[in-house]
This record gives structure tokens, sequence and C-alpha cells, in this order.
């Protein structure tokens, strides 16, 4: 399996920079907001069976405060699901393949063109999943913010410079309320 840290901080390197070639910018420009020192975390879900799926969640709706996150998702048993408009939309099950997924802070640097969707996991009446999700975020120390080529009269900026995302992220996670608009203007 492709996941151990060196591997996954080199195809976070290899993401950002095709992310920045996509929208014509510099390659580095998101790595370089990164910074020398950007985290990695890892989760590790388990979700047990339920035998009320219809009333109970395996992982609330949330986006993640992660720059981009790397989701392993159990090899048999699917539960991921992502909001597309008003539709919860099923993640299959692909064995070994690492989903990845743009978290809050890449949608903070593209200024709103990389979206963090919202996703939830659902629970299986019969059978447990589990998951291993890696969370790669800047550096805690560096500011970030919409890169200014990204900025203009049609794109105005939404999102304020931000210190440690991750930290904001949980606090407002807690309330229940979505982290990205504690940093809106
Ligand atoms: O269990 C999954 O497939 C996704 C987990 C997830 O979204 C998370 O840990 O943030
Ligand atoms: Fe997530």
């Amino acid at each position: 399996m492709a996941g151990s840290p060196m591997e996954l901080s080199l195809i976070t390197e290899v993401i950002l920079k095709a992310m920045a070639k996509s929208l014509n910018l510099e390659d580095n420009c998101f790595l370089e907001q990164m910074g020398e020192r950007s985290t990695m975390f890892a989760r590790f879900n388990l979700y047990p069976p339920c035998p009320r799926p219809d009333l109970v969640l395996g992982l609330k709706p949330h986006a993640d405060g992660s720059a981009i996150t790397f989701v392993l998702q159990d090899k048999e048993v699917e539960g991921l699901r992502f909001l597309k408009g008003n539709q919860w939309i099923r993640v299959p099950v692909i064995p070994q393949a690492l989903l990845i997924n743009i978290g809050d802070q890449a949608e903070i640097m593209s200024n709103g063109i990389f979206k963090s969707p919202v996703h939830r996991v659902v629970t299986n009446s019969e059978r447990e999943r589990i998951s291993v999700a890696v969370f790669s975020s800047p550096d805690s120390d560096k500011e970030i913010e919409p890169i200014g080529r990204l900025v203009n009269d049609s794109r105005p900026r939404p999102y304020k410079k931000v210190k440690n995302y991750v930290d904001t992220y949980f606090q407002y996670n807690q309330q229940g309320k979505r982290p990205i608009d504690a940093v809106r203007y």
C-alpha cells in the first residue's frame, strides 16, 4: 500500500503542484504556503455494525480541516457519502485505492476555486467498517491566504489570513458550526 508518511508527503507535493498548474499558477505556490514543517496526522476510524443505520451516522457531516486528505477506505464495506447539491453521493469501494479529498485550507488558498466538500459516513447494520484518514496541513506557524493571482473583481477575496487553522477547526466543529465560516469576511 502507498501510505508511509514519506510517500504521502511526496504525493502531497505532487498533488499540490498539479492543483497549482491546473490554475496556471506557479507550481510551488500552494507548497510554499504549506511551509517547511507541514504536518500530517492520521485518524483510524472503526464503525461497528449498527442495527439502525437510519437513525445513527458513523461520522456526522463535516468538511476536512486539512489542505488535502488521503482516505484508505475499507476493502469491502462502503459508507462514505459526499454532499453534492442536496444529494448524498455514494463513494464505491475500490480496494487499495487512496481517495484524495480537498480540505478547507486548499479552499482558502485557492480563493474558493477548489471546494472542500461536506461528507459523512453512514453505518451498516451487519458489517463493521474501518478506514484510515491522513490529513495533510500547513505548518501551524505559517499564515495562509488566497493566492494573490486568484483574487480579482469577479472573485473578491472571501477569506482572511489564517494561522493554525486546525485549532479554529476543532473549536468550531465542536460547536456544530462550519469552521471555514470563521475565516470569512
Ligand atoms: O471513513 C471514511 O471513509 C471517511 C472518514 C473521514 O471523512 C474523516 O476521518 O474525516
Ligand atoms: Fe472527513
